[in-house]
This record gives structure tokens, sequence and C-alpha cells, in this order.
């Protein structure tokens, strides 16, 4: 299966309403979309969305990097040589790891279908539905109560709650939440670096104090403040979990050798793919530390290649935060993995099933537009 092409287009889906972190604010899933065509006429797609907060990266930055450096390492080369491949763009420039992920993403799905299977078989997995949270959107408190009446309506019973603008407003919104929410669901917190170490020790030890019980609680410092997760660890009972600092395999040996966490949440838009994803979750295995597999603002394209790659490390990567196509108002994506509530259902077509998308717009000159 030799590679003959690597296209882009570009595919918006609007949100039932705004997300929001302490990092940004966004309207609707915007993706960039990679197509990779095969001489043999088969096609992957892949996509990622613009982070530019969380990863550097934006939708033009990966179309020029693709187009200037990472396509060239792929074209007229065979898909079943994935390993190398993968190597390939790990190699060939550092960082940009949105670019790599949509590109992981479309060979992966080529080299599924090469082999005639889903590619959660593909990757020696034997589970097809996975269950997923779903984020509440900092903001007024009474919006956040509605949003997880709305969350708890649709089935969602775990909830992750977005805080991290002010402390002690994000002190009442987890009190207030908490309170409304009763048993119904369990609640993770992600503060998207939007505390320092000691707030955050001061915020968490009030709301423990309470009686209030978090499942987990999401980066509540700077990426790079591995000290500040370590003195968080070391003081609250609730368990702490690196996103944003963790996006290499060597950061999160960093942070697990140093018991700076107890939990790894794996994005493919962070790891750069499937490929150094499915090693950061053998990593944390060795620590015997559990994994999340989470997902940026971003389409069903690759959140499916993330629910694949879950259900494939199962026993690995036992929470599940991969609502992107849930908080969109439809998914444009034919034929591959369902998206319905809380429920993921995988594909059974080989590779990620994908037979078509609506409303896909070409972009032949490489420029977002
Ligand atoms: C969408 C997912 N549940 C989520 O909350 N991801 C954020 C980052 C998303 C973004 O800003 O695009 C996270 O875990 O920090
Ligand atoms: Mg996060």
């Amino acid at each position: 299966m030799i590679i003959k092409s690597v296209r882009f287009a570009r595919l918006s889906v609007p949100l039932h309403t705004p997300f929001k972190t302490a990092l940004r604010t966004v309207s609707s899933i915007e993706d960039l979309v990679v197509i990779i065509d095969t001489q043999c006429g088969k096609r992957g797609y892949g996509c990622a969305p613009s982070t530019p907060v969380i990863t550097g990266d934006t939708h033009q930055s990966i179309i020029s990097i693709i187009n200037t450096v990472l396509a060239p390492q792929l074209i007229n080369q065979d898909v079943r040589n994935i390993n190398a491949l993968c190597d390939r763009l790990a190699a060939a420039v550092v960082a940009n790891s949105s670019a790599k992920a949509a590109l992981e993403i479309a060979l992966y799905d080529l080299w599924a279908q090469g082999l005639g299977v889903p590619l959660y078989r593909a990757l020696g997995g034997n589970q097809s539905e996975l269950k997923t949270d779903v984020t509440i959107s900092v903001d007024a408190i009474d919006k956040m109560l509605s949003d997880c009446d709305i969350a708890l309506a649709k089935g969602f019973d775990v909830l992750k709650i977005k805080i991290g603008n002010d402390l002690e407003q994000d002190i009442q919104r987890v009190r207030a939440i908490a309170r409304h929410v009763g048993n119904k669901a369990a609640l993770r917190l992600d503060v998207n670096q939007g505390w320092d170490a000691k707030q955050a020790v001061r915020a968490l030890q009030a709301i423990e104090s309470e009686g209030i019980v978090l499942e987990l609680v999401e980066q509540p410092v700077k990426a790079n403040d591995v000290d500040g997760l370590e003195y968080i660890s070391a003081r609250v009972q609730s368990k702490i979990m690196a996103d944003e600092s963790a996006f290499s395999p060597r950061q999160v040996i960093t942070l697990l050798e140093r018991g700076a966490v107890d939990i790894i949440n794996i994005k493919l838009m962070k790891s750069g793919g499937i490929s150094r994803a499915l090693r950061i979750a053998d990593i944390a295995a060795t620590y015997e530390r559990p994994c999340m597999i989470g997902c940026m603002l971003e389409g069903s394209i690759a959140v499916a290649a993330a629910a694949h790659l879950a259900a494939a490390k199962a026993r690995q990567i036992g929470l599940i935060d991969l609502d992107g196509p849930a908080l969109g108002q439809y998914d444009p994506v034919q034929g591959g993995t369902r998206f319905c509530g809380p429920a993921i259902t995988l594909n059974t077509g080989p590779g990620l099933g994908i037979t078509g998308i609506e409303g896909l717009i070409e972009l032949p000159n490489g420029v977002w537009q």
C-alpha cells in the first residue's frame, strides 16, 4: 500500500454551548482534515484542531509543516511499514505534535484497512464499547448548574468541571455543583493550569474538608511546574492528573519517577499520535499508574482514533474523556465510530470505518481559509 498524496480539507461543527476553559473560549469545532491517498485507491483520514495555547499549533502551522517537512517523509512509502513511518515523522522535526498526530491517525487508519479489521482490533484490542464523561465549561454558577442538568438528562454520569479562572469562585463552583448533582454523577475537575501550587492546596483542602469527593483533579498548575504538582500531590487526598505537563514519553517518566502525579492524561494531539500514545500507556503501566484518554475540542475523526487506542489499551487506559463529538451539534462523519451521549461504539468496518464526511471544504492551495 504505497502512499500517493497528502491533501487537506477543513471541517466545522457548531457547539451546543460555547466551550470555556481557563485557557480559551470557542464556539465551534474547527478541524483540519488530512487525507492520505494510496496508489491502490485506499484513503486514510486524520485530523487536528488548532490549540496554540496548549500545543503551540495552529491550522496553518500544521499545514505548513506537513507540506514542507512531514509529507515528503511519507510519499512513495509503504503503509505496512507503519512503525518506521511513525519514527520518520518523529525524527523529521521537533514539537509539531498536532501535525504528527493528524498524519499518524490517517496512517493507522490505512494500516488497519490493509489488515481488513477495525483499528482497535489491529492494535490488539477486544472491546468495542466505551463510555465518556462530558465537560462542563467554566461559567457563572447558574449556567454551570443548568449545563450539569442537561448532561445528566443525556445520560452522562461523570462530569468534568472546568474551573481555574478565580480561586474563590472556583471553590464556590465546585461546592454548588457537588451539592446540586449529589450522587448522580462523579466529579472530575480540570483547572487548565489556572492555579499556583499553594492556591491548589488551599482550594482542594477546603473542598475535601466539606466531604466533597473528587474522582481526580487535572492540571492544577502551569504545564512546566513539576515541582508544584509534586507539592500538591503530597498535601491533598484527591488524585492529581497531568494534562498539559505530559506531552512526551520522557515527560511522563519524569512526572511518575518523581511521584508528582497519580494519573496521566494521554491525548493524541500532545503525544504526536498513536505510536507515542501507546508508548506513554506502557510507561504508565510500568509505574503501575492509570491513564485517561483525552481529546482537545476536536471532532469525531481524531476522537474515534483515540477511542480505538483506548479500547486496545483498556487495562492501562480506564478513564475516558472523549466528549468532543458530544459537544458538537451533529457528527458529519459517516460510517465510523458512533457517539451517542456517553456511549461510544467503535466501527466494525476496517480501519476507522469512515465512508464519507459531510461539509468537507477542500484546501487545494494549502492555505487555511
Ligand atoms: C474536550 C475535552 N473534554 C477537554 O476538556 N479538553 C481540554 C482541552 C481542550 C481544548 O482547549 O481544546 C483539556 O483537557 O484540557
Ligand atoms: Mg485538561
